[in-house]
């Protein structure tokens, strides 16, 4: 039988869609969301993606702040152009995009995101919180997977995940926000043995590990629901589609499945925030 295709395109214009008449409400009350996204260096995919989540957020009335710096910038510059953010009133969402160049600390930049701010989902307090079950803004890929889930009454509870990768703002994440719904969760990552043995007997498989086509259809199990998290150069997925798409019960297509759904995620998430600003003000005032 052909696989449910998971449409993330249509999850990402139903959450945007919803997202319109909150940016209006705000702007009602003088106040403009707002995501400051911050590039360093010139790869060119990071600044596509860049560029996109900045177009998706004027798209939908919400202000986007682009700070794009050059790629000596050294960690403590990039720091303090992150404090600055953290207490600028008018932005209430900052994006750090990942990769940063290697003699960057990484890390300590992500960490250096205020908690309110952290709308991307990439400090360690938002990983801890999120993996408590009370997390307010998890990473947005994952957050994207969940909503995907949900939209499609994908059901979790007891089923085996596997989820395939372990990066701080993807694998890991997700693995946590599965395990909370109920989920059997299994990681998996390059010193896993016998990967394809675990991916067969997973209900659902999420992948995240960065390899083209990697995830063969041969291992998956007969109707397992896959969700491919995998951005490699030229869309390329993690996830084989062609023989997975023969066994699979459900499937996201790359492009048009799990990423849009991201950018949407960001997007809510910076409303959120903005929408806290504006209950604080009520408070003050
Ligand atoms: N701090 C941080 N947070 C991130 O969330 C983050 C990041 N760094 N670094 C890079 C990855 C990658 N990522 C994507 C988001 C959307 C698409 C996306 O929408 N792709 C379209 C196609 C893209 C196109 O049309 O060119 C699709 O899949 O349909 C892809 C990739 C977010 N990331």
């Amino acid at each position: 039988m052909e696989p449910l295709i998971l449409d993330g395109k249509r999850v990402a214009t139903e959450v945007k869609e919803s997202l319109r008449l909150r940016v209006s409400a705000l702007k009602e009350k003088g106040i403009v969301p707002c995501l400051a996204t911050v590039l360093v260096g010139d790869d060119s995919s990071s600044e596509t993606y860049v560029k996109m989540k900045g177009n998706a957020c004027r798209k939908i009335g919400m202000e986007s702040r682009r700070i794009h710096l050059p790629k000596e910038t050294t960690t403590s510059e990039l720091l303090r152009v992150i404090n600055e953010l953290n207490s600028d009133d008018d932005v209430h969402g900052i994006l750090l995009q990942h990769p940063v160049p290697k003699h960057i600390d990484e890390r300590a930049a992500f960490e250096a995101i205020s908690i309110e701010k952290d709308v991307d989902g990439v400090t360690s307090l938002g990983f801890g919180r999120t993996s408590f079950g009370f997390g307010e803004y998890p990473s947005c890929t994952p957050a994207a997977i969940m909503n995907i889930i949900d939209y499609y009454d994908v059901s979790v509870e007891g089923k085996h995940a596997v989820v395939i990768g372990r990066s701080p703002i993807l694998g890991k994440p997700v693995s946590m926000m599965l395990l909370n719904r109920n989920a059997t969760v299994t990681t998996c990552h390059s010193y896993t043995e016998n990967l394809a043995e675990i991916v067969s007997q997973a209900d659902i498989v999420v992948a995240a590990v960065g390899k083209p086509n990697f995830i063969k259809g041969e291992w998956v199990k007969e109707g397992a629901v896959i969700l491919d998290a995998g951005y490699n150069k030229g869309n390329i997925g993690d996830v084989d589609y062609d023989s997975c798409y023969e066994k699979a019960g459900a499937i996201t297509p790359v492009p048009g499945g799990v990423g849009p759904v991201t950018i949407s995620m960001l997007l809510k998430q910076t409303v959120d925030s903005a929408e806290k600003t504006a209950e604080l003000l009520k408070k003050s005032s």
